[in-house]
């Protein structure tokens, strides 16, 4: 009998990859189960993993705690940089699926009928060039995790596809027929505002609402800011080993500048500017640098006056030139400037932030309209970034 089990344990293992969630039910192993006293042991090391101390990185680590086991599908918002790929592999180490593969997916690095390949895979002759079955990441990640990074550059036929795979837990291979069944946890990760993408129909509402049951917001870097000492001191230890050490802490200097820096590239940026200091031995060039971006951007700060009329707005700007004489155009394109700003904002106020309908109404392209908003320091004021 124990040599019949020992057997049918090893076939199991030459079994597609389709059936592996089969052995494991045999086994009994994973599938909703409450985490082993092994995981849960490993759980503050993958956490600890997340530097920061600001009560946003405090409220994301007791998040993952809380669904790590429960294979619900989650989908992680934040701008480039900001770690979301790190805590949907703090969410993999911690579940009971961390022995299971971790597939990444950038839905944004490939054309559609690619991504569709990479995702789903085929079948021997499905296009030119099939010339042998390809497996897709979602069969690879089976049993483990697949994380759709960009989910919201995902083309909307691949959309509805992926619906299918959400609900039934099944595909088929391009140029196949048969349905192909997997165990895969899905987790996203987006830096769009997925509610607008559906209002612009760019993404699917049924879709939203079967991956976004767990949402996980991670802040920009600028508001916390109070975690940037922790995470300097953390990429030091990490990286002088390798790039050389010597550096104790960062210059008051330096520090004084990353706390008043805006931190478009996020943590990333942060990262690549320690390994640059241990590299370089010398701060100042990295301080240059950020001076010259902090600068670059202030050009672009919305122009502010406490002015409620345009007799008052003009009289204002002409106030530091007294009596000498007055650059006309400047103080034309300036005014001007006032007048753009307030009718784009008026706008997109009226159509909730939607920057299609808000070039469709001022009759200008989309694109201009970015490009306006970019130069008049435009900006959507910030949602509330917690978790949720
Ligand atoms: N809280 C953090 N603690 C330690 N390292 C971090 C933290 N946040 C981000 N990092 C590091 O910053 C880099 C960027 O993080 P990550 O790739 O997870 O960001 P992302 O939001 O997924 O970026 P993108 O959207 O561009 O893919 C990585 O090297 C990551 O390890």
């Amino acid at each position: 009998m124990y040599i019949l089990g020992k057997l049918l344990f090893n076939l199991l293992d030459f079994w597609p990859i389709a059936e592996l969630s089969l052995k494991d039910r045999i086994l009994n192993k994973g599938y909703r189960k409450t985490p082993s006293l092994r995981s849960v042991k490993e759980a503050p090391v993958a956490l600890e993993l997340i530097i920061g101390q600001s009560p946003a990185i405090e409220n994301i680590k007791e998040l993952i705690t809380q669904v790590v086991n429960t294979d619900l599908n989650v989908v992680i918002y934040g701008e480039s940089g900001v770690g979301k790929e790190l805590v949907a592999r703090a969410l993999h180490r911690l579940s009971y699926r961390k022995d299971k593969p971790f597939v990444k997916v950038n839905c944004a690095a490939l054309p559609g009928e690619l991504l569709e390949s990479e995702l789903f895979g085929y079948e021997k002759g499905a296009f030119t060039g099939a010339v042998a079955q390809k497996l897709g990441k979602f069969e690879l990640a089976n049993g483990g995790v697949i994380f759709l990074d960009e989910i919201g550059d995902m083309p909307l036929h691949l959309q509805a596809k992926l619906l299918q795979v959400l609900q039934d837990g099944e595909f088929s291979r391009v140029g196949g027929q048969k349905d192909i069944r997997v165990n895969t946890w899905v987790i996203a990760a987006t830096n769009h505002d997925l509610d607008r993408d559906i209002r612009e129909g760019r993404f699917r509402e049924d879709l939203y609402f079967r991956l976004n049951i767990i949402k996980i917001v991670v802040p920009p870097l600028r508001n916390r800011k109070e975690d940037i000492p922790l995470l300097c001191q953390h990429f030091i230890d990490r990286y002088a080993p390798q790039l050389g050490g010597g550096l104790e802490e960062i210059p008051k200097p330096l520090m004084d500048l990353f706390m008043e820096y805006h931190w478009p590239g996020n943590v990333r940026e942060l990262e690549n500017y320690i390994r640059r200091l241990l590299v370089l031995k010398d701060w100042e060039p990295i301080a240059q640098d950020i001076r010259r971006h902090m600068e670059a951007s202030a050009e672009v700060e919305p122009p502010t006056t406490k002015a409620t009329n345009l007799k008052d707005l003009v009289r204002e700007e002409l106030a530091p030139y007294g009596n000498g004489s007055i650059p006309l155009k400047e103080i034309r394109r300036k005014i001007f400037d006032y007048v753009e700003r307030e009718l784009i904002e008026v706008v997109l106020e009226r159509t909730n932030w939607n920057r299609r309908r808000t070039a469709e109404i001022l009759q200008i392209s989309y694109k201009a309209l970015l490009y306006k908003m970019q130069n008049l320091g435009i900006r959507e004021p910030e949602k509330n970034s917690e978790t949720s």
